[in-house]
This record gives structure tokens, C-alpha cells and sequence, in this order.
């Protein structure tokens, strides 16, 4: 296996009283995609979180290659549609994490912002403001917006779940595109299809890791 980006060690995280991922060992290979998937529930969207440090597991330890922070595309019904800002003010947010949000950003970072925006198809929009948007064209942002950090490992929770095929088409195009650069992707899908086409794939069920390795192997018997 190529060297790791994520290695993931005996994990255990909790809501509250609620244990939500229960010794989560795996291995996140860099500069290719790896689809997390598993039933409702199994605690993928929690292991998302886990890497991108929103919740902070309670045992076991989590190495990541990278010292830069994770980009982390949110489930859309997560995000508020009635943020009065324009698709272009929410794709530029993603160069905070370069800039800080104090700071006026420079021409280099709007010059990433309209790329991003292109790879996603979402340059008309760029003056809309994202509570007028479809479903799908919010999507697009979103990822724009995850693209835009420029992170070493990017996540995403179903970024294609519910969206009309050229849109599915765009993100799959983005994704692979940046995947090619040398990014590592994590991605949560129900579509399994989507996780056979991964390089690799993590199965969860019930907080628990039942296979790991190509999508062939771990989705052959279910
Ligand atoms: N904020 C929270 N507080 C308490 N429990 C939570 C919270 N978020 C998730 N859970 C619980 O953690 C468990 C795992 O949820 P998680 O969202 O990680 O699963 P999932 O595999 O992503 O599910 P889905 O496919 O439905 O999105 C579930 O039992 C869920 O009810």
C-alpha cells in the first residue's frame, strides 16, 4: 500500500454517553480516494469528524501526515441556507484558513477562488447569493469552497448524495482532478458504485471497522 496520509489506531469516540466509533483502526492512503461507507448509523460522518477534529476521540490515536489543517466539506442540509453572502463570498471563505478571516485576501487567493469555481462549473453563480440557490448548485460551492483551502486531505461528507448527474458528474471530475495533484480524499457515500470506483474503501458497522482495502475486495459478498 502506498504511504498513509491518515493512520487511524484503536479509535474510540463518544457522544456524550453515546460511543459512537469503538476501535476504528485504519489506514488512509495518500493521493487517492478513499470511500467510507457503511448503513445508517455504522458512525461514518462521526469518523469525519474525528479527522477533521471536530470531535476529539476519547481513546486510541490518529496520525496525520500532514500538518495542515483538513478541508472539510459538511453534509449540505448541515449548512444554513440564509447566510446572506454570494456563491463568490462563500467559496473566498476557504482561503481563510490561508489568510485568516481578518485579513484581506490577496490576488493569488481570488485567482484559487475563480478556479475553484470553474472546476465546479459554478463561475455564473458567482454573484448569487447562496440561500437562491438549487440543491445541487449548493453543493457545488460547498466543494468549491472545501477545494479553495488547498488542504493535504480533504473530506467529504456524500457530496454527490441527491444530485443530478451533471452535477454528480462535475464533482466526480473535481474530485479525481485534485486526487491527480496529490490530494488525499475521504468521502462518505451510500452509493455504492461511487464506492466501488474508490481506490480504497472503509466499511463501518456499527462504530466498528468490518473491511478494509480496494472496493473490490471489502464490497465483493455484500
Ligand atoms: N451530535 C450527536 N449527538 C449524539 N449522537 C449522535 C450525534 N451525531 C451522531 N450521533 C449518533 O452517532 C451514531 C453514528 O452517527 P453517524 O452520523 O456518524 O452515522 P452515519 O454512518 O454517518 O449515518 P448516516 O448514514 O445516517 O449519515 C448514531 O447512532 C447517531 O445517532
Amino acid at each position: 500500500m502506498v504511504t498513509p496520509e491518515v493512520v487511524c489506531h484503536d479509535l474510540v469516540a463518544r457522544y456524550g454517553r453515546r460511543t459512537v466509533l469503538r476501535g476504528v483502526s485504519a489506514r488512509i492512503p495518500r493521493g487517492a480516494v478513499t470511500a467510507v461507507a457503511g448503513a445508517n448509523g455504522a458512525g461514518k460522518s462521526s469518523l469525519l469528524n474525528v479527522l477533521a477534529g471536530v470531535l476529539k476521540p476519547s481513546a486510541g490515536t490518529l496520525t496525520m501526515a500532514s500538518q495542515r489543517r483538513p478541508a472539510y466539506v459538511v453534509q449540505r442540509s448541515e449548512v444554513t441556507d440564509t447566510l446572506p453572502i454570494t456563491v463568490r463570498a462563500a467559496v473566498a471563505m476557504g482561503r481563510w484558513a490561508h489568510r485568516g478571516h481578518w485579513r484581506r485576501l490577496r490576488k493569488q487567493d481570488w485567482a484559487v477562488v475563480e478556479d475553484c469555481m470553474a472546476l465546479l462549473n459554478i463561475g455564473d453563480l458567482a454573484r448569487r447569493p447562496l440561500g437562491t440557490l438549487s440543491g445541487g448548485q449548493r453543493q457545488r460551492t460547498l466543494v468549491a469552497q472545501g477545494l479553495a483551502q488547498e488542504a493535504d486531505l480533504l473530506l467529504l461528507d456524500e457530496p454527490s448524495a441527491g444530485l443530478d448527474l451533471d452535477a454528480q458528474v462535475r464533482i466526480e471530475d473535481a474530485l479525481g482532478y485534485v486526487v491527480r495533484s496529490g490530494v488525499t480524499v475521504v468521502r462518505v457515500t451510500h452509493d455504492w458504485d461511487v464506492a466501488r470506483r474508490a481506490g480504497h474503501c472503509l466499511l463501518l458497522d456499527r462504530g466498528r471497522v468490518v473491511g478494509e482495502g480496494v472496493p473490490g475486495s471489502v464490497l465483493v459478498t455484500r
